[in-house]
This record gives structure tokens, sequence and C-alpha cells, in this order.
């Protein structure tokens, strides 16, 4: 770990990133130190153990020398201003970020104590364990039925088709969903409302019995309503599952989560517990994040 011997990095050097994504009234004073992050970054029981991680595209390094546990069973939630490299680690976390050629990961990332980026490791299972929920309902041009199975079937996990039945239904009850498709699991996903469709691609990252549900903006193409039926859902999800969830709305992130990272410029500034982020922040750049003075 670098926090012996901190760099210190002056936020106005990072053109690349401003660049992409304008951040509004950046506070050029303030000085962070790399690899230092205020507040309650470890847990006692941790799912994710991530050390030292540093994500490069080509030249450009997006995250940071970030260290974070995320713990068994909380909803952790990613905020920051555009730009400041959420999605990225989110992706660290079932190495989906492997499809892009020139992006470099680096450090010690283990998944209940192993590592995530063993060579050895199938990602085909890592994914199944670590599931994921984008930000645009991308459901398969299939039946409801089909959507929910897909996984269940390539990872063998039904014998009989009763068996695949009952994880389908299981998974849209879960989703919340169930009531509303349950007489017409034939008709194909797409025709389904935006909310709908994110649902069932909930219930398809649930089918496959997930320990992690990665969640990139799950609600920003949603509206008001189809967005608090989300929020209800991964309430009870987070009964069995542990949650990260990368948003863009404070008040979501207020509302859904247990605790709160703040991402500046790909750094991780501050983690605390969701209530004491958003009522006294330890860190000035996430007091000036939360209180709308830039991002
Ligand atoms: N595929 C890619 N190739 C090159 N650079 C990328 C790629 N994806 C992200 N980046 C860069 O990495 C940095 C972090 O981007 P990232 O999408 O992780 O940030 P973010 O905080 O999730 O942003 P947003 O809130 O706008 O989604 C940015 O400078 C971005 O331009």
């Amino acid at each position: 770990m670098n926090t012996m011997n901190p760099t210190i990095t002056k936020e106005a050097d990072h053109q690349e990133v401003e660049a992409v994504a304008p951040v509004r009234e950046q506070p050029e004073e303030t000085i962070i130190e790399e690899g230092k992050t205020v507040g309650e970054p470890f847990a006692d029981n941790a799912k994710f153990k991530l050390r030292d991680v540093n994500v490069s595209y080509g030249d450009t390094r997006a995250i940071k020398n970030i260290s974070l546990d995320v713990a068994k069973n909380e909803v952790i939630a990613f905020i920051g201003p555009s730009g400041c490299g959420k999605s990225t680690f989110l992706r660290c976390l079932n190495r989906m970020n492997d499809s892009i050629e020139i992006c470099k990961v680096t450090g010690s990332l283990q998944l209940d104590d192993q590592d995530i980026y063993d060579r050895r490791r199938d990602v085909v299972e890592l994914r199944a364990r670590v599931g994921m929920v984008f930000q645009k309902p991308n459901p398969f041009p299939k039946s409801i039925y089909d959507n929910v199975a897909y996984g269940p079937r390539i990872h063998g996990l039904a014998n009989r088709k009763s068996d695949l039945d009952d994880i389908v239904e299981n998974s849209l009850r879960k989703a919340g969903l169930w009531g509303e498709v349950k007489d017409r699991l034939d008709a194909t996903a797409t025709g389904m409302s935006g909310g709908q469709q994110q649902r069932l691609c909930i219930a398809r990252a649930i089918a496959v019995s997930p320990e992690v549900i990665l969640m990139d903006e799950p609600c920003s193409a949603l509206d008001p309503i189809a967005t608090a039926r989300v929020e209800e859902l991964m309430a009870e999800m987070s009964e069995s599952y542990t949650i990260v969830i990368v948003t863009h709305s404070m008040q979501q992130a207020a509302r859904v989560s247990n605790r709160t990272a703040y991402f500046h410029l790909g750094h991780l500034v501050e983690v605390n517990e969701t209530n004491k982020v958003f009522t006294s922040p330890e860190h000035e750049l996430t007091e000036s994040y939360i209180t709308g003075r830039f991002g």
C-alpha cells in the first residue's frame, strides 16, 4: 500500500478527465493524498477486499490507488462527479473491464479472500456470483420466461422443466414482477415498459443465485414511479445480497445505501455511513459535492 509515501496530486493536473466530463467549479486548491481515504473504508466482514487498485485506459489513469472493503450484505453507494471513475471501479468487481483492450487493472482484488483476477478464475462463474444490472434495461429479444431462464440453463442449475419453472417464478417474484407477467410469460420482453424491463433484468441477475449485485445507475432511464419500485426492491434484496450501486442521485444514495463512497477524479476521497456523509461529511470535497458546489 502506498499510504506510507503518498503521492501528492494537484487536481488541476487531470485535464484528460475534465476534457471528457467537465466538472464545474472544481476546488483546485484541494489536495488529495493518493491512496488516502478518510472515514471508514474497511469492514470486519468483508465480501470484497480491494487494495491499492489502479486502473488505466492506455496512458490515462482512471482509478488511483484505491483501497476499500465491501461488507457482506451491505448496500454501498458510489457517488461523485461525472468521469470520477465510479463505473470503472464497479466493473473491476466482476471483471467487466476485461473486454476493454486498453484497460489495465492492478492491485489486489479479492472476493471472499480469493483473487478475482487470478488467471485460473472462471470469469463466467465469477459473473454468476457477482451479477450486474446496467443503466439501460437490456433484456434479450426473447420471451419474458426465456430471459430469466437463460442463466440457469447455461449454468445447468435446473435438471427438469419444473425446476426451471420454479426458478423463473421465484426470480420474478423477488423482482416484484410476477403478478404483472405471470399470464404472459411467452410475450416478448422488449414489449414491456422500461421499469418492467429493468425489474426483468434484476430477475435475470437473481436467477443464477448471485451473492453480489452490481448496479450501474439502474434507475437513470426510469420514471419516478418505476424508480421507487426498484428502490423498494433493493431494500428487500439487501437481506439476501451484497449490493454495490453507482448513482448520480444523492437522494437515491441516501435512500438506499448503508454506506456511501465519494469518488473524485479517480480518488476515493471518503467512505462513511450514508447518514454521516450527507449530514456531516469529513472531507471538504465531499461537502462541496453534496452541497452542490460542483458536480
Ligand atoms: N472504455 C474507455 N476507454 C477509455 N477511457 C475510458 C473508458 N471508460 C471510461 N474511461 C475514462 O475513465 C474515466 C472514468 O470514467 P467512468 O465512466 O468510470 O466514470 P464515472 O464516474 O462512472 O462517470 P459517469 O458518472 O459520467 O458515468 C473517465 O475519464 C473516462 O473518460
